[in-house]
């Protein structure tokens, strides 16, 4: 028996028709989605990412700037670009491509853009909004999960999830949001022991470490969920997972793909959030 695909892509296109249906609404208001996206520097992986996401601004009819600054910039610079997008009433959204270079400090610019234009829920007091339960800006790859998980029929309710990684960006809110959704959650990192043995406890298993095909079958109960949100590049230079995906295809009961999985899945939630923060400027 075979692990049903969870078809990340599909479902990603699914959800950006529902959001040209209420682009269509808002722009009859006067407003049109704005979303701003810097990028510090030249890495090429985040080349990447800003195209896409400037192509889905394209698709979706969103106003969109992307600023391209050098390397050499300073905080300063940043900072006051950030101040300036803050004032200005067409922009919605603001996005700052991590990693930023060293010698700028990362806590400084997440906390310098307005939280209601947060489209990334990086900004403490987007955390805080979600920790508590409150209306937030909810970061975009753990959205993008939860959103995969109950367009596919798997309700995290009543579930044993069970979250590999602790990271600020996936790990920690994607347990904040399936505890939200009234699952029981596990959360597992580099100083769990055991990891092979919790992992196959769980219903739902949701891998975000950053080591290339960790996860095996043996480390998944038959019939799991498994979500893997691993982007590893292989030296051939092909997208890896952190779920070996042959191995686990035919134990687990679904599975995403790398690349088609949750990738699509984090610029929609994006978009989603950025259509979110222009209709609350109505308001
Ligand atoms: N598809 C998408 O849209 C996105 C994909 N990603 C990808 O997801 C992956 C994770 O990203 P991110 O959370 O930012 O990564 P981080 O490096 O910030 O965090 C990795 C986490 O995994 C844990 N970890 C590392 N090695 C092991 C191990 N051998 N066993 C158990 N736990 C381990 C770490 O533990 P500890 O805390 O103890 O160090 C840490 O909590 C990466 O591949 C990244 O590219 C990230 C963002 C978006
Ligand atoms: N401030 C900030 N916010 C982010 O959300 C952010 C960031 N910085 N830095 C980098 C990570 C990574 N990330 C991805 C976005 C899209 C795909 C994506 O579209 N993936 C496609 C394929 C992409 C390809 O082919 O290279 C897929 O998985 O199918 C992946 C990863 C957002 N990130
Ligand atoms: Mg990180």
């Amino acid at each position: 028996m075979s692990a049903q695909l969870i078809e990340g892509k599909k479902i990603s296109d699914s959800i950006r028709e529902e959001i040209i249906l209420e682009v269509e609404k808002l722009k009859q208001k006067g407003v049109t989605p704005g979303l701003v996206v810097i990028l510090v520097g030249e890495d090429p992986a985040s080349q990447v990412y800003v195209r896409n996401k400037a192509k889905a601004c394209e698709q979706l009819g969103y106003y969109s700037e992307v600023v391209r600054l050098p390397a050499e910039s300073t905080e300063q610079e940043l900072l006051q670009l950030i101040e300036r997008y803050n004032g200005q009433d067409n922009v919605h959204g603001i996005l700052v491509q991590l990693p930023l270079p060293k010698h700028i400090h990362e806590k400084a610019i997440i906390d310098a853009i307005s939280v209601h234009k947060d489209v990334d829920g990086f900004h403490p007091e987007s955390v805080g909004n979600l920790m508590i339960g409150d209306d937030a800006l909810l970061p975009c790859t753990p959205s993008g999960v939860i959103e995969l998980l109950k367009r596919t029929g798997n309700d995290p309710a009543g579930k044993h999830a069970v979250v590999i990684g602790r990271s600020n960006i996936v790990g920690k809110p994607v347990s904040m949001l399936l505890l939200r959704e009234n699952a029981t959650v596990t959360i597992c990192h580099s100083r769990t022991p055991n990891l092979p043995e919790m992992a196959s406890q769980a219903d739902i298993l949701v891998v975000a470490v950053g080591v290339a095909k960790l996860v095996k079958k043996e480390w998944v109960k038959p019939g799991a969920v498994v979500i893997d949100v691993g982007m590893n590049r292989l030296p051939d230079g092909k997208l890896c997972g952190d779920v070996d995906f042959d191995d686990v295809l035919n134990v687990a009961g679904w599975v995403t793909p790398v690349p088609g999985g949750v990738g699509p899945m984090t610029i929609t939630m994006l978009m989603a959030n950025t259509l979110k923060s222009a209709q609350r400027s109505l308001s």
